[in-house]
Parts: structure tokens; C-alpha cells; sequence
């Protein structure tokens, strides 16, 4: 069923609608115009703010009514500019939220969320006192409200700490936070939630009390609908618009009920009026409950009925509209009147060069450092392990990573001896008839290999088929007579006793580790016997030698090991991911807990949150630092021939760079889980790229460019230059790693506030 134009004609009459102009925008303390706000996709959009208007006059309580989940906080939200509207306006204080010298957000403005929002490790003391200073207030000040607010909210002893509280006093605690510097606008999500009558009724005395004067504004929600009597002005919200709003003595007079509970249960009937013929409607809206929208103009325009056909929907602003299958359908006056007049630019104050150089104020930046340091203190056991944890990763890492295996076993058939009857004893001489026996006791001794003898091949081969032993090893029979007869012989020596001076390996290779020591022990093993044997014979070792000497090494020691080549690489991983997980985490705990969003209505941006961060963080990390390199350079003794200076600092960059990747995953991820995922799926790529563990010399040649881009690979090399040859920072591979670094954190930082000015919410 269609209407026609007459009782389009007639409904614009009978609706009366505010005009929204410039100065009603400015005027109010806050003016919502049309505003839209869905969440999900756009193809699977979940509407909760549906062309809402909303008018909050300066100096009044305004209750802002509605069930659980109608969008109550997702309006608050959008007011203090911590979320975006879709489309439409906000105006608050004269200003739109997050514009410059609007004020909001800012200390004009005290916001209370329906979580406590603060830190359970505080005092209620401290607590005020960091909002406190955050708004400007001094510290004196604080401490001049602090008993009023104990006695208003009957709140226990000051020095108490927030998480030793109920949950109701707690609230109490978030509550006097908001109120402490006497904001212009107040708004309160849930303040009096799990509060007790008694404290209830101060609360709302202390409102009614701060707004007698005109000064202040509140909009406050709550679920207790009646409480709200006290309220001037209360806004009835469902379905992503209001349906009435008014002072709640009119809305009781008019809609002759006993409690706002009434009222808004007869509106939300009419609302869900689905089945009702809309013809009906306005005889049921004008008679039967005598709605004053169009009596008196109480209700005005806050109506919405569902029909079989279609749907009315009116509310307050400028304009009221009807939904018909074949359309919405506009039914207010005039239809020039629904489109508010452009606004003409806000008036911005001017902004010298010195104002854009002023991106953090003092009083935020030391109430923020003020906050992280004594946090920390508080919770000392955790600054314990966090310190504490980077020193047992090096610790871990000296002890296991880069030293010689031990014990090593390998199966011997010796066929110059006759085992068991006959044991593999022979001092070294030059008329030993059982040289084998004394190499193998070399081995033993010098070498750390465990040798275990067998009588036959088969045994000796199952030990090593079974995994009880790394190699066989096969002795000829006359293996002494026919060493001696190679040296005896030189180039005339027969070939059976070339074949008979050989021992056979069989060795197990899977292990590649194990098998290179294996050969290079019996290798160099072999020619320090050999030496020892030609010596013993007063024959020139150097006969039997390789023609090659090392000489003392320009760079390193006689014999490198895989621990001093590791180390730079593993010190900088340590230090900067502890980085990346100390701050991510601060950071998200803060945000989780509403504790961020808190102080960021209050006035405190992003860049003094993150230099905070970075000033108190440093200082964790100049600890870890210092301890991580005394462990692994001084008390373990790893190879460190270079400037400290230098491995100080680069290691105190890479620190830093983990940070600002830590802010990174902080402002990408929305929790901790995939703050986890993130901080894990970049750690081995970082740990297998960055030529931490294996040269990067060895790499696939696309990977290998990867992996010069990358924050820890010119670290890496540069650490290792400074450590192993001493190199200074003229040198280019050395500061190239503080420029890779530098570069880093620049691009860390920038993608972190990128993503902080662009997120969407
Ligand atoms: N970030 C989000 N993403 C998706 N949906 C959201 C998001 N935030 C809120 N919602 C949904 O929007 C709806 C309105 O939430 P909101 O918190 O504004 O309701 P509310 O009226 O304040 O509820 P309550 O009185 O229980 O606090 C809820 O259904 C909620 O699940």
C-alpha cells in the first residue's frame, strides 16, 4: 500500500523540526547531525548509528537511555573523537572533535569509560594525581580534591591500591579521575554500574550540584533508567536513532506513565508497531497515548513505525523520513529546510612555527614518564625477569652454542691386537709394533672421542647402524709394519703395504655437525700422532706434514669458533626482540584496558605516548644491554677485541629499532594474540636472514638481497667487525650497520604513526 502526497502534506505539518544552524552547532555543547556508523563490511554492514541528531545544551545533565548494545558507547566514542562517524557531524564545545584548538580532545573534556581503565598497581593517591597532571592541574591542586572525592564517592584509604578495591569502588576511583579537574563537558559511560543507592544519589547530587552554574555539561549513561529523573534532558536511544528526546517530566506528563521505564517501553512498542496499519499509527500517536510531538512538540519528531508496507521513521534534527518499499520518502516541511546550511570554516586560532615544534607539553610528557617509571617500580618482580631474562638467554647460548662435542664414540676392530684377549695397551716409541693403539689413545685423550673396541666387523657396524656410536673404524692386521715401511720405503714402497697402512671409516654422517668434527678429529688427530711418532724416531716431522703453515691469523684466533661468530648476531637478536615485546606489550596493555584511550581524550597524543615509551623503555634496556654484554664478553669471555663504545651503541640502536617495531606490532595488532603471531612470524626470518647463525655469503643471490635490506643484517656484519678485528666506525661495513639501524627506526616510527593517523575506528 502507497501513501499519497496528501498525507505526506500532512505529516510534514504535524512534525516539527529543528533546524540545525551554525550557531545552534556551536552553542551547544555538543550537536550530533545525522550521524551514520556501521561496523563489519561494507557488503555485510552492521548499522548501529542510523542518521542519528542529538542536542546537548550547555549546562545540562543529558541521560542517554537505551538497551544493552543500541550504540550508547559507540556515540560517546565518536563524540570524544576516539572513533570516526561513517558520515554526518559531531560538534563539541564549538568545535569538531580532533581539530585543531578544538579542545577536544583535551582537558576541556573528562571522559569516564564503562571499563575501570587504570592501573590496578596504583594508589588512589597516584592515580588522581596522573589524571590530574595530564589535565593541567598541579600537584597541589590534586591533593586539595583528593579527600573531597573520598568523601563524595566514600572511597577508602588514599593509599590504597586501585587493584585491591571492589569493582564498584574501583568505578568510584575511575569516576573521581573524571571529575578531579572540573571539565567543561563530562561524559560518564556507566558511572554508577555495581554502585550502591546510597552512593548513587551523591553522585547524582554532585551532577546536578557542578551543572547548577551553567559551566558544565554531563551526558551520562546508565542502565538504571529511573535514576535519570534527575537528569534536564534525556535521550531515549534504539535502532540507531532516538526515538524521543526531552526532559523526563514531560516525557512523563505526555505519555501519562509512571516511570521513564514506561515511556520507553510505550515508544519502543510503537517502534515495533510492525503489524500495525500506518494509518492507525498516527491515530494511536495523537489519541491513544497522545504523544506530544504533535501536541506539544515533545516527542517531536522521535517516531518510527513499521508497517506491512513500510516504515516511518522521525527523530529529532532536521529531518524526518518514511520508508516505503519503493523508497525512503522525505516528510519534512520543506525540503530545502532538511539540508543544514554549509558551515563555514572553523575558526582556527593561528599556529606559529614554535606551536608546530611543540609536539609534546612538559606537564604530559613527565605525568607519562612519571606513570611508566613507577609502574615498573611496582611491579619488580617483572622488571627482575625482564631484565633478567635477556642475561639467561646469553647465558643459555654461551653454554651451548659453538663448543666442541664431546664423547663422541667410535667403534674400533683392531686386527693388530687380538681383542679381548689381548687390550689395545702401547706406549709411543719408534719400534712400536701397535701404533694403532697409540693413535687411538690420541684421540682419547686429546680429542674427547670415547673409543670402544669390538672383535668383529659385524658388531661394530650394528653399533653404528643402531645409532650407539658415530663411525667404525677397521685396523689392518700389520698397519704399524706397513706405516713404518711407507717412511722406510719413500717412493719405493710396495702396494700392499700402502693398502695395509690404511684405516677404514665407516662413519654416520647424518648428523652434519658430528661428522665434521668426526673427520676433522681423526684428520688432525692422525698428523699430531704422525708428528709425535716421526719425533720419537728423531725424524723431522715436517716430512710427513702438510706443505702449508699457518701463521698467526691478521684477524681472529688459531682456532675460530662458531660461538664468537654467533655472538654479535645472537646479542642483537636478544636485545631487540626483548625490545619488540616489552613495548608492544606495554603498549597493548595500556590499549586493552581502555587505560590509552583514556589519556588520549584527556589531551595526551600519540607522540607523547611514544616518547614516553622510548624514554622509559631505554632505560630497561640500557640495563639488559649492560648486562647481556657483560655476561656474554666478560664473564663468558667471548671474543671482543673491539671499541666498547661502539658495541655499546650499536647494540643500544638495535634496541631501539626493536622498539619501534614494537610500536609498529602495537598500532597493526588489535590484542596480544596477534601481537604474539606477529613477533614470532618475524623472528625466525630475522634470526635465518640476517647471517645470525649461518654467513649470508652461503644465501640463495635473490634471498641474499633481502637479506642486506634487512634491520639486522648490517648490524650483525658491523658488530662482528668491531668485535673480531677491531674495526672503527670509519670503516664502511661498520657504519653501514648504524645507518641500516637509523634508517630503520626512522621507517619504524613513521609506519607507526601512519598507522595511529589512519587507522580506521
Ligand atoms: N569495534 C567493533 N566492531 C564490531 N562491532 C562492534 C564494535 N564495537 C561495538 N560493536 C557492536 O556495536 C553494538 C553497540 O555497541 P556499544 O558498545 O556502543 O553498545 P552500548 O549501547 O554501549 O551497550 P552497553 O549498554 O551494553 O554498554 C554492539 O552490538 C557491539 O557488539
Amino acid at each position: 500500500m502507497t501513501e499519497g502526497p496528501n498525507d505526506l502534506e500532512l505529516r510534514r505539518r504535524q512534525f516539527k523540526v529543528q533546524m540545525s544552524t551554525v550557531n545552534t552547532r556551536r552553542q551547544n555543547a555538543v550537536c550530533v547531525r545525522r550521524a551514520c556508523k556501521r561496523y563489519g563490511t561494507k557488503s555485510n554492514p552492521y548499522v548501529i548509528l542510523d542518521g542519528l541528531n542529538m542536542t546537548v545544551p550547555k549546562g545540562c545533565i543529558y541521560g542517554l537511555l537505551g538497551a544493552s548494545g543500541c550504540g550508547k558507547t559507540t556515540l560517546l566514542h565518536c563524540i570524544v573523537g576516539r572513533k570516526r562517524l561513517n558520515s554526518g557531524e559531531i560538534w563539541v564545545l564549538g568545535g569538531r572533535p580532533g581539530s585543531k584548538g578544538s579542545g577536544v580532545p583535551g582537558p576541556r573534556v573528562g571522559y569516564m569509560p564503562q571499563e575501570v581503565a587504570l592501573y590496578g598497581e596504583f594508589t588512589i593517591r597516584e592515580t588522581l594525581k596522573y589524571f590530574g597532571w595530564i589535565s593541567d592541574m598541579t600537584t597541589a591542586q590534586v591533593e586539595a580534591k583528593v579527600e573531597f572525592f573520598l568523601n563524595l564517592l566514600m572511597l577508602p584509604d588514599a593509599d590504597r591500591q586501585v587493584k585491591n578495591l571492589s569493582g564498584g569502588q574501583q568505578r568510584r576511583v575511575s569516576l573521581a579521575a573524571t571529575l578531579l579537574h572540573e571539565p567543561e563537558l563530562l561524559i560518564l559511560d556507566e558511572p554508577t554500574a555495581g554502585v550502591d543507592p546510597l552512593i548513587r544519589t551523591s553522585i547524582w547530587n554532585h551532577l546536578v550540584e557542578i551543572t547548577k552554574h551553567g559551566r558544565t555539561t554531563v551526558i551520562i549513561t546508565t542502565h538504571y533508567i529511573d535514576e535519570t529523573r534527575q537528569a534536564h534532558q534525556i535521550g531515549l536511544m534504539r535502532g540507531g536513532y532516538f526515538l524521543a528526546e526531552e526532559s523526563p517530566e514531560r516525557l512523563i506528563s505526555q505519555f501519562n506513565a509512571e516511570s521513564l521505564e514506561d515511556v520507553f517501553l510505550k515508544l519502543s512498542v510503537i517502534q515495533n508497531m510492525g503489524k500495525r496499519r500506518r494509518s492507525s499509527i498516527l491515530q494511536t500517536v495523537t489519541d491513544t497515548i497522545q504523544v506530544p510531538s504533535i501536541t506539544a512538540g515533545a516527542v517531536n519528531e522521535a517516531i518510527a513505525v513499521d508497517d506491512e508496507v513500510g516504515e516511518i521513521s522521525g527523530e529529532f534534527g532536521d529531518s524526518v523520513s518514511m520508508t516505503t518499499r519503493t523508497g525512503r520518502v522525505s516528510i519534512a516541511p520543506e525540503p530545502t529546510a532538511e539540508i543544514p546550511p554549509e558551515l563555514p570554516p572553523e575558526d582556527e586560532p593561528e599556529r606559529s612555527f614554535k606551536d608546530y615544534l611543540k609536539v609534546v607539553k612538559m606537564n604530559h610528557m613527565r605525568a607519562l614518564i612519571w606513570k611508566n617509571f613507577l609502574w615498573m617500580w611496582r611491579n619488580i618482580p617483572v622488571m627482575i625477569f625482564i631484565i633478567g631474562l635477556p642475561v639467561g638467554q646469553a647465558i643459555l647460548f654461551c653454554w651451548s652454542i659453538g663448543h666442541n662435542p664431546a664423547g663422541i664414540r667410535v667403534s674400533v676392530v683392531n686386527n693388530e691386537i687380538d681383542y679381548p684377549k689381548d687390550m689395545c695397551n702401547e706406549t709411543l716409541g719408534c719400534n712400536s709394533t701397535r701404533l694403532s693403539c697409540v693413535y687411538m689413545d690420541f684421540i682419547t685423550k686429546n680429542y674427547s672421542m670415547e673409543v670402544e673396541y669390538y672383535d668383529s666387523e659385524l658388531e661394530a657396524r650394528t653399533t653404528v647402524e643402531k645409532g650407539q656410536s658415530w663411525a667404525m673404524m677397521v685396523v689392518p692386521h700389520n698397519f704399524s709394519q706397513s706405516l713404518k715401511s711407507r717412511l722406510d720405503n719413500g717412493r719405493d714402497v710396495p702396494d700392499w703395504d700402502l693398502v695395509s697402512s690404511l684405516i677404514s671409516v665407516y662413519a654416520d654422517k647424518s648428523n652434519e655437525n658430528i661428522a665434521t668434527f668426526l673427520t676433522r678429529d681423526l684428520l688432525f688427530g692422525f698428523i699430531h700422532f704422525f708428528s709425535s711418532f716421526l719425533t720419537s724416531c728423531e725424524i723431522d716431522p715436517r716430512i710427513a706434514g702438510l706443505p702449508l703453515r699457518w701463521e698467526d691469523p691478521v684477524y681472529g684466533y688459531e682456532e675460530p669458533n662458531f660461538t664468537d661468530f654467533a655472538a654479535p648476531g645472537v646479542v642483537l637478536t636478544i636485545i631487540f626482540f626483548m625490545a619488540v615485546a616489552l613495548t608492544s606489550g606495554a603498549m597493548l596493555m595500556e590499549r586493552n584496558e581502555g587505560i590509552l584511550e583514556r589519556s588520549l581524550v584527556n589531551g595526551i597524543n600519540g607522540t607523547e605516548i611514544l616518547f614516553s615509551h622510548v624514554i622509559t623503555q631505554f632505560v630497561v634496556m640500557l640495563g639488559q644491554t649492560i648486562m647481556v654484554l657483560l655476561f656474554t664478553f666478560v664473564i663468558f669471555q667471548l671474543t671482543q677485541d673491539g671499541s666498547w663504545v661502539l658495541v655499546f651503541t650499536l647494540t643500544i640502536l638495535a634496541g631501539i629499532c626493536g622498539m619501534c617495531f614494537g610500536f609498529v606490532v602495537s598500532c597493526v595488532c588489535d590484542n596480544e594474540r596477534s601481537a604474539t603471531y606477529m613477533a614470532l612470524g618475524s623472528f625466525l626470518p630475522i634470526v635465518m636472514l640476517c647471517g645470525i647463525i649461518w654467513p649470508i655469503e652461503a644465501m640463495n643471490d635473490y634471498l641474499r638481497l633481502v637479506s642486506y635490506v634487512l634491520p639486522l643484517t648490517q648490524a650483525t656484519d658491523s658488530l662482528r667487525c668491531v668485535i673480531a678485528r677491531n674495526w672503527d666506525i670509519n670503516n664502511p661495513v661498520v657504519h653501514n650497520g648504524f645507518i641500516s639501524l637509523l634508517i630503520w627506526i626512522a621507517v619504524f616510527l613513521t609506519i607507526s604513526i601512519l598507522v595511529l593517523k589512519f587507522k580506521k575506528g
